[in-house]
């Protein structure tokens, strides 16, 4: 459901007619096909839960769904959810744009159902059957290289160009870019799961997976009352965003709905910058919380600017301390990331942090699945991480590790697929 600005609603109804579905499956599996469940190994199961009418209403978090159709894909301008996957694919050998269109059509046929709770047709996992959607939202962009791979490359958008150089990058090409790239969320794990392993079966034949992460966020519930988030350096992290109220959240984030040209696929989509960045946590654990504090500009309890405050209080970045002293430090995070210290330059940050083990040397392998949106990433992304590579005090505590560009088609209507004014226009 779109309002009338376009942007996704969510569905909070305690039983909505679509998790029914889902979840009274067990009951019916007869009537919907029970080969493919039977073949999940749910036989057993399926017996000794052949009716399930009595089934209890979901949680206000299991019942929460978004819709998969709309004029932006979801996964964007909505809150990150519990917990995240992201996968890139690579076009098989011989895999034309036929081929790749074939694929975006069962995804996107897939995604829809699973975002609404259903159960799609023959899938006899069982991973989720008991869950209701979960706030599932999947995403679907595509990578340079796929133009090229697909005969696409005329319509290939400018803004695709490679990412720049940046000094501190230690990128593994093996885990950064991609022909094809997925993100997906929920607040359920099993859910989550459940929409990578369909989506990863679909791809047979004509994607491989190329490279996959995963990571997570604050359940939804575990505060007292809805809060930022935090991430594993402790910060509250997302202050600062564009909001969807704002008068140019859409002109920041999105590709304008009337954009022409060769892209012009492109309308209503966006731009995701992935990057893996890995946190220094052992080195960042040793500062003194003033110290941790300064590096970013805002108290770690209660992320209010060093310049006073709450933490939605616009930051002052020319207050001085009574010593003279900036209040926000020259090298502070938020100094050097501000649109005011980028010409404007702003992006939509949608994170999951991640973690992976232990390294070799006991430290944790872990940190954050940074992702930004915007309608042009060189007015987004590229100039302020360019300003955040030579000046940001938080960059001797972070390795980025791995790096994507994708585009991130508009969304679709019922009856569509993702991508299908590229593939078919
Ligand atoms: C290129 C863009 C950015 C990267 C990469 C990045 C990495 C990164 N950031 C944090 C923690 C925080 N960032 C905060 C604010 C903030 N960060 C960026 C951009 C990048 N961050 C921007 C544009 C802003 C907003 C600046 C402003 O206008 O005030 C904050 C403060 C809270 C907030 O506003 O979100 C924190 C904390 C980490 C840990 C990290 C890499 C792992
Ligand atoms: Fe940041």
């Amino acid at each position: 459901m779109a309002d009338t600005t376009g942007k996704a609603k969510k569905t909070t109804a305690t039983e909505p007619e679509s998790v029914l579905s889902r979840r009274r499956l067990l009951g019916t599996a007869g009537a919907v096909g029970a080969g493919g469940l039977l073949a999940g190994g749910l036989a057993g199961a399926a017996g000794a839960t052949a009716a399930r009418d009595d089934v209890a209403p979901l949680s206000g978090v299991g019942s929460a769904a978004l819709p998969f159709h709309g004029p932006h894909q979801a996964g964007i301008a909505d809150p990150a959810q519990a917990h995240g996957h992201l996968l890139a694919f690579d076009l098989a050998p011989g895999a034309d744009r036929k081929a790749a269109a074939a694929l975006l059509r069962r995804w996107s046929a897939t995604a829809a159902e699973l975002t609404a709770g259903k159960a799609p047709k023959g899938d006899g996992t069982g991973i989720a059957l008991d869950a209701g959607p979960s706030s599932l939202t999947v995403t679907f962009g595509f990578g340079r290289t796929f133009f090229d791979r697909t005969g696409l490359t005329a319509r290939r958008p400018a803004a695709l160009e490679p990412l720049p150089a940046f000094t501190q990058d230690a990128l593994d090409p093996k885990r950064s870019d991609g022909d094809l790239w997925v993100q997906i969320g929920a607040d359920d794990a099993l859910v989550a799961f459940h929409a990578l392993r369909l989506l990863q079966k679909q791809a047979a034949g004509t994607a491989r997976l190329r490279w996959q992460m995963t990571g997570f966020n604050r359940a939804p519930g575990a505060t007292e009352r809805p809060l930022t988030g935090r991430n594993l350096m402790g910060q509250i992290d997302g202050t600062n965003n564009p909001k969807p109220s704002d008068r140019d959240f859409d002109a920041r984030v999105f590709v304008p709905r009337d954009h022409e040209g060769a892209d012009a696929w492109m309308a209503g989509g966006s731009y995701a910058v992935v990057r893996r960045i890995r946190m220094l946590l052992d080195s960042w654990d040793n500062l003194s919380q003033e110290r941790q504090e300064r590096v970013i500009g805002r108290r770690k309890s209660d992320g209010a600017p060093l310049s006073g405050g709450t933490e939605t209080t616009p930051v002052d970045l020319d207050k001085v301390n009574p010593d003279g002293t900036l209040a926000i430090a020259g090298d502070a995070h938020i100094r050097v990331a501000a649109p005011a210290s980028n010409r404007g330059a702003a992006m939509l940050r949608r994170a999951y942090s991640y973690h992976d083990g232990f390294r070799d040397d006991g430290a944790p392998d872990a940190g954050l699945l940074f992702v930004a949106w915007q309608a042009d990433p060189m007015k987004g992304f590229v100039p302020v991480q360019r300003k955040l590579d030579r000046g940001d005090g938080l960059s001797r505590f972070l390795r980025h590790e791995a790096s994507g560009l994708f585009a991130v088609p508009g969304g679709c209507e019922e009856g569509e697929y993702v991508g299908q004014r590229l593939l078919e226009g």
